[in-house]
């Protein structure tokens, strides 16, 4: 599920809940370094991978989250196997890339407490790049191809917007651009990831083999949630009709 709130104490909450991976997002949520740090030490203790997506394909905002101990990077709207390359250089030190090296002063490394951390650090990380757009779903054999890319992740949202269909994730032409996808990264041997909340399509996407998949968000469960509880005890209220924005 997808970690937006930028909360710990949520995150820790999901990271128990039984579900065995976590998404934190700063793309689209008000996660800076100081919150997805406390949010990575609130779910360390758990069984969950967690994953971080920085707001953008960069090779400064990376290296800052692999400094902090970020170990699974989610690179949001990777469109050409060059943008991919990009992204796999930023996640490792030279000679495979271009990572700082900051190791003595930083938590991945436990500050330089961790044997061989410079030798061994490309082991621990995992770069898995977005498709969501139309020139990326044309791109996917050469993206899903780039050395050192992990595994790919189609962002149905943004490929329907950049499909002239806004709003429209379910449309059968986002459908079938998704599975397309599906189908290309599995040809190319690497893992395969989808986001999808409603169900049926979770479970379509699923039977068309992806790997890994998002289904819900802490933000959406609360929204909802509160908005149940509230329509119970208050019928004639809606949501945002009892309070001001
Ligand atoms: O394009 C997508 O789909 C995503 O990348 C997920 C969105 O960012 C997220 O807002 C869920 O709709």
């Amino acid at each position: 599920m997808w970690v937006c709130s930028a909360s710990p104490l949520v995150a820790e909450i999901c990271a128990g809940s039984g579900l065995d991976w976590l998404l934190i997002d700063a793309e689209h949520s008000p996660n800076g370094l100081e919150a997805i740090l406390a949010q990575l030490q609130a779910v360390r203790s758990y069984p969950v991978t967690a994953v971080v997506r920085p707001p953008v394909n960069d090779a400064v905002l990376i290296k800052q989250y692999l400094d902090l101990g970020v170990q699974s990077l989610l690179i949001p709207m990777v469109h050409t196997a060059d943008d991919a390359a990009a992204a796999v250089a930023a996640a490792h030190y030279p000679p495979l890339g271009i990572r700082g090296v900051g190791s003595a002063l930083a938590r991945s490394a436990r500050w330089n407490r961790i044997p061989d951390y410079l030798a061994r650090a490309s082991e621990t990380i995992t770069v898995m790049v977005q498709i969501e757009s139309r020139e990326a779903v044309e791109n996917a054999a050469a993206i899903a191809g780039t050395d050192g890319v992990d595994a790919v992740f189609i962002g149905p949202s943004d490929l329907a917007a950049s499909m002239g269909l806004l709003g429209q994730q379910e449309h059968p032409d986002v459908v079938a651009a998704v599975e397309h996808c599906i189908t290309v990264a599995k040809a190319a041997g690497k893992p395969v990831g989808v986001n999808a909340f409603a169900e049926a399509t979770a479970r379509r996407y699923l039977e068309a083999g992806v790997d890994f998949i998002l289904v819900g968000a802490d933000v959406a469960l609360l929204a909802r949630g509160s908005e149940a509880l509230a329509a119970k005890y208050i019928p004639e209220a809606g949501p945002g009709t009892t309070a001001s924005y």
